[in-house]
């Protein structure tokens, strides 16, 4: 949804409105600290049984947004809702129930030691749920894996097969709200394919409100309703996939584009590409974050601060985009 579409007047399911990230960072033993605004007032609305999918290339603050949605970092200005309450005043009992991460890496979050049994049934123990055997069996069916593999060790496992316990794991508390940390650049191409129509399964079946965090828009989208673009914190455009897609608006977003999807002459969309110097996320010029690496700048981009503004079908943080 569109920033301020609103969802026909009711509530979304998740709510993050100007949400402000800086860290502070030593440069040497002596030195004075510096600042990095890893999420630079940044608003981002998602309606119940939607996919909202977050890009951007790395460094960019998609993490650290998606932690601060998850209630698991503190924001130095801004407010997160989920489900119509605030996230940082949520008892963690009602908050694990009602939103749930899926990140990067399982074999970070598996214990190497316990057994599938013992992984996916833990977030329930925990909070004091009941039948945990059934719930563990029921919950590994749901993202099709056999139920002999309960008594199996994470090591046993297919990177694919950890990722499946990761997300059993996750939706064991009944979740209404599912958070995916790039959950498949770990995996081949070939098993991301598979997570990603599990994902798309799982979301149907549960009703599931999801944001999908990624650095290669060709996997949002086939998994995004809409999609944010991120680049230095800001949130630089924002489209319904399928507008995104036909007709970004930003010139950041069409060189995403560019890198990522085949060269289709009947697109329209010309080939735009990055300019070679890297995102400086301690620039600290008024204008545009991205006009260093633009290939339409004027000196107008670096001095004008630049707003997100409705262009066709996409709300677009560039004054010269057309
Ligand atoms: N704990 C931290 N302390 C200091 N700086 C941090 C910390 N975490 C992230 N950063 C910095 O904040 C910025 C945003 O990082 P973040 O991890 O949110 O981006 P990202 O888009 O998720 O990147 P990636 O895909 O590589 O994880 C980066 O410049 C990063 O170096």
């Amino acid at each position: 949804m569109l920033q301020g579409s609103g969802g026909g007047g009711m509530s979304p399911m998740i709510r993050m409105t100007n949400i402000q990230k800086t860290y502070r960072l030593r440069r040497g033993m002596f030195a004075s600290t510096e600042e990095l605004m890893a999420v630079n007032d940044l608003s981002l609305e998602v309606a119940e049984g939607e996919t909202l999918g977050l890009v951007g290339e790395s460094g960019c603050g998609k993490s650290t947004a998606v932690s601060i949605m998850l209630g698991l970092l503190q924001p130095d200005h801004g407010e997160v809702e989920i489900a119509g309450q605030k996230i940082d005043t949520m008892p963690v009992a009602d908050r694990v129930r009602l939103i749930q991460p899926v990140f990067q890496n399982p074999n970070a979050s598996l214990n190497p030691v316990k057994r599938i049994q013992t992984l996916v049934g833990q977030p329930l123990r925990l909070h004091g749920g009941a039948n945990v055997d059934a719930e563990v069996k029921r919950m590994l069916d749901l993202v099709g894996l056999p139920s002999r593999l309960a008594d199996a060790y994470p090591g046993e496992l297919s990177g694919g097969q950890r990722q499946r316990v990761a997300i059993a794991r996750a939706l064991i508390l009944g979740p209404r709200v599912l958070i995916c940390d790039e959950p498949t650049s770990a995996l081949d191409v070939s098993v991301q394919a598979q997570i990603i129509n599990l994902l798309l399964s799982l979301k149907k079946e549960l009703g599931l409100t999801m944001v999908f965090v990624s650095h290669n828009l060709a996997v949002v989208e086939h998994l995004a309703d809409h999609v944010a673009v991120m680049y230095l914190g800001q949130k630089i455009e924002e489209a319904a996939t399928d507008a995104l897609f036909a007709d970004a608006g930003h010139p950041y977003t069409r060189a995403l584009l560019a890198a990522t999807l085949p060269p289709d002459p009947q697109a329209g969309l010309p080939e735009q590409k990055l300019g070679a110097a890297a995102a400086d996320p301690f620039a600290t010029h008024q204008g545009c974050f991205f006009a260093p690496r633009c290939p339409n700048m004027r000196q107008s981009c670096v001095e004008d601060p630049q707003k997100l503004r409705k262009l066709r079908e996409t709300m677009v943080r560039c004054e010269r985009a057309v």
